[in-house]
C-alpha cells in the first residue's frame, strides 16, 4: 500500500520540495498551507505521516500536533523547524512527535526520516494489534487471572476473577493481600511465595472457600512477570475452577457396570476393585452370597478380566447334575467304563484347558468328586473315569455357593481340605437388601433389556412402585428383581409400569401383608369403596383416610376387583 503524507508549511518553496522529494519516492502526498487548511485535511482523509512546520501564519505546527493527538489520529507527526535548538522542537517530541527536521531540506534525510516514521508506526501497529488480542483473552478466558507488582499491588485481573472470587475492577492498585481477605487464603500463600521466590508454581486441585459462595475446587497457576531485563516484576495468578471437572471424575471413578454386573452401590464397587485385583492372578476364588445376588456373572467377569479371557470358561452346576454323572461329566471318561460308555469323552475340565472353570453349588459335591477335585488343585492332574493314567490340565478354578460352608465342613458333607484350597481368596456379594442403590440403575438395566426383548417402549415404573422396590426386601434378589420386572413388562401395556403390572407374589409378600394394618383386615370392600368415593379415587389419598399405606390399598382394590365403574354402578 502507497503511503499518505500530508506536509503542512506555509512556505511554497518547502512544499515544493517536500512534493517533489517524496513523490519521486513513491509516496502520496498532500500539501496544506496552515493551520486551516491542515485541519479540513485531517478531517478529510487518513495520513501516515504528517510533517508539520512548528511556525503557520494562522497558528503553530505544535496545535496541529495536539490536534492530532486529541483525535486519536493513528499517525506520525514529524515537525519541520528552521531552528533544531529552539525549545518547540523539544517541546513537540514531549508531546508526542515521531521527531522534527530542520530547514532547509535535504534529500537523503527527508527520506530517511520518513522511512523511519513509516516502520514505527507498522510496529507500533502490530504492537497495538498484539495488545488488543491479548486483552481480548485476558477477558474472555473462563479462567480468573489476577497481576500483581511485586510490591503486591493488584495491576490487572479479568472479569472471571470478578465471578469467581469477588473482585471488582476497583480492587486494581490495592495490596492483594487485602483481596483474599474473604476466602481460604491459599491463592495469597501462593502469590507471596511466587514474589518472594519469582519461582512458577503449579497447584492442583485445591479446595476454594470464598465467603458467601458456594465452595469450589480450583487449580492455581502462578508464573512470575519478567521485566526485560529477566527480572521478576510481579506475578500472574490463573485459577481454573475444577469444581465440575472434579465431580465427573468421581462419577466415572463410581462405577455403573462392571462387564454384565450392574451396579453402583459401596459394596458392589468394592466388589469390582477384588475382581479388578484378582482376575489377572490364578487363584482359586470363592464367590458367596445368597441365591440370585450374581455370584455367575461375578465369575464370568473374573474370567473376562483376566489374561484367560480368549480361552473357554466351562460352568457346571454341581446340584444339576445327577451325581452318578458328575463325575464322568467332569472328568470325563475311557470308552468302555460303565456300561453305555461307548467312546472316550473327554469331560468338562479337559473342555477348560488353558481356562476357567467355574463350579456352581460347590457345596453339593460328592465325598469321591470332592477329593478328585483337590487332586486337580493340588497338582492339575485326574484320572478319566476308567483309566489310571493320569491327565494334565491348566485350568483357573472359581466356585460358589449360597451355602455355609464351614457349616458343611463341621457336619461331615464338605472335606476341609477342599474347603480351605477353595476360600483362599472369597468374594461376598452383598443382597439386594444392603445394596438398595442399586435399584434405580437396575430398573434402567431390565428396561432396556425388556424393552428391547417384548420389543416394547415402556419409559418408567411409577414412584410408587419404585418406593416399594426400594422397601421391599428381595429374599430372591436380583433374580427375583429381574422376574418380577419381566412379569411386569409382559403385562404391561402402557408406558409407565404401576402395581397393577406386578406379579402378586410381589403384592402379597409378607413385608405388604404386615404392612397392611390389621385395621384393613377388618375393613370390607364396602368401606373401600366409600373412601375411594369420597376421595374421587386418588389413591394416596384414600389410603391415608384408610390409616393405610398405598401398597396396601392397591392390593385391596385389586383383590376386590374394585374399579370407578363398579363403583358407579
Ligand atoms: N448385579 C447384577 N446386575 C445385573 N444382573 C444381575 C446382577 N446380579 C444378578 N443378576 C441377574 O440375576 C440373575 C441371577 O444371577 P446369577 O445366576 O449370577 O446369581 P447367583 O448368585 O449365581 O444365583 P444362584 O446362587 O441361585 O446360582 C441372572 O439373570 C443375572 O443376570
Amino acid at each position: 500500500m502507497i503511503a499518505k503524507i500530508l506536509v503542512i508549511d506555509d512556505e511554497e518553496s518547502i512544499r515544493f520540495t517536500f512534493e517533489r522529494f517524496l513523490g519521486a519516492a513513491g509516496y502520496a502526498v498532500t500539501t496544506a498551507l496552515n493551520h486551516a487548511d491542515a485541519l479540513a485535511r485531517l478531517t478529510e482523509g487518513e495520513y501516515d505521516v504528517v510533517f508539520a512546520d512548528i511556525i503557520l501564519e494562522d497558528g503553530t505546527g505544535i496545535d496541529v500536533l495536539r490536534e492530532i493527538k486529541a483525535l486519536g489520529l493513528n499517525c506520525q507527526v514529524i515537525m519541520i523547524t528552521g531552528d533544531p535548538g529552539f525549545e518547540t522542537a523539544a517541546e513537540s517530541i514531549r508531546l508526542g512527535a515521531f521527531d522534527y527536521i530542520s530547514k532547509p531540506v535535504n534529500q537523503e534525510s527527508l527520506l530517511h526520516v520518513t522511512r523511519t516514521a513509516l516502520k514505527f508506526k507498522l510496529v507500533s501497529e502490530e504492537k497495538e494489534r498484539y495488545r488488543a488480542n491479548l486483552e481480548a483473552i485476558f477477558r474472555s478466558v473462563r479462567d480468573a487471572i489476577v497481576t500483581v507488582d511485586k510490591e503486591g499491588v493488584v495491576v490487572e485481573l479479568n472479569d472471571a476473577a470478578s465471578y469467581m472470587c469477588g473482585f471488582t475492577r476497583d480492587d486494581i492498585g490495592k495490596r492483594f493481600d487485602a483481596l483474599f481477605g474473604n476466602c481460604s487464603g491459599r491463592c495469597r500463600e501462593i502469590i507471596e511465595q511466587g514474589i518472594r521466590t519469582g519461582e512458577p508454581r503449579i497447584v492442583d486441585r485445591i479446595e476454594c472457600r470464598p465467603a458467601n459462595r458456594p465452595a469450589r475446587v480450583i487449580s492455581v497457576r502462578m508464573y512470575p512477570l519478567l521485566d526485560q531485563q529477566n527480572m521478576a516484576s510481579g506475578v500472574v495468578m490463573s485459577l481454573r475452577d475444577d469444581t465440575q471437572m472434579a465431580a465427573l471424575e468421581s462419577e466415572l471413578k463410581e462405577h455403573r457396570k462392571f462387564h454384565r454386573i450392574v451396579g453402583v452401590s459401596e459394596p458392589m464397587q468394592k466388589v469390582y476393585s477384588l475382581i479388578k485385583a484378582l482376575a489377572g492372578v490364578q487363584t482359586t476364588v470363592l464367590i458367596t452370597g445368597e441365591s440370585g445376588t450374581g455370584k455367575e456373572l461375578v465369575a464370568e467377569a473374573l474370567h473376562l478380566a483376566g489374561d484367560r479371557s480368549h480361552k473357554p470358561l466351562v460352568k457346571v452346576n454341581c446340584s444339576a447334575v445327577p451325581e452318578e454323572l458328575l463325575e464322568s461329566e467332569l472328568f470325563g471318561h475311557v470308552k468302555g467304563a460303565f456300561t453305555g460308555a461307548i467312546r472316550d469323552y473327554p469331560g468338562r475340565l479337559h473342555r477348560a484347558d488353558g481356562g476357567t472353570i467355574f463350579f456352581d453349588e460347590i457345596g453339593d459335591l460328592s465325598p469321591k468328586v470332592q477329593l478328585k477335585l483337590l487332586r486337580v488343585l493340588e497338582g492339575k492332574e485326574f484320572e478319566q473315569v476308567g483309566s489310571s493314567a493320569p491327565t494334565k490340565v491348566d485350568v483357573r478354578l472359581i466356585a460358589a455357593t449360597h451355602r455355609n460352608l464351614a457349616e458343611r465342613v463341621s457336619r461331615g458333607d464338605l472335606r476341609e481340605d477342599l474347603y480351605y484350597r477353595l476360600k483362599v481368596v472369597e468374594i461376598r456379594l452383598p443382597p439386594l437388601r444392603e445394596r438398595r442403590k442399586d435399584i434405580p440403575l437396575l430398573v434402567e438395566h431390565f428396561r432396556n433389556k425388556f424393552n428391547a426383548l417384548f420389543k416394547k417402549n415402556i419409559e418408567a415404573v411409577s414412584s410408587d412402585v419404585l418406593s416399594a422396590f426400594l422397601e421391599y426386601h428381595w429374599p430372591g434378589n436380583v433374580r427375583e428383581f429381574e422376574h418380577t420386572l419381566e412379569h411386569a413388562f409382559v403385562i404391561c401395556s402402557q408406558n409407565i409400569v404401576t402395581f397393577d403390572h406386578l406379579p402378586s407374589d410381589f403384592m402379597n409378600a409378607p413385608k405388604f401383608e404386615k404392612q397392611s394394618s390389621t385395621r384393613l383386615r377388618e375393613l370390607d370392600s364396602q368401606a373401600i369403596l366409600e373412601a375411594l368415593d369420597k376421595t374421587a379415587w386418588n389413591k394416596a389419598k384414600a389410603a391415608r383416610l384408610l390409616g393405610v399405606d398405598r401398597v396396601t390399598l392397591y392390593r385391596k382394590i385389586k383383590k376386590y376387583n374394585l374399579t370407578p365403574v363398579s363403583f358407579s354402578l
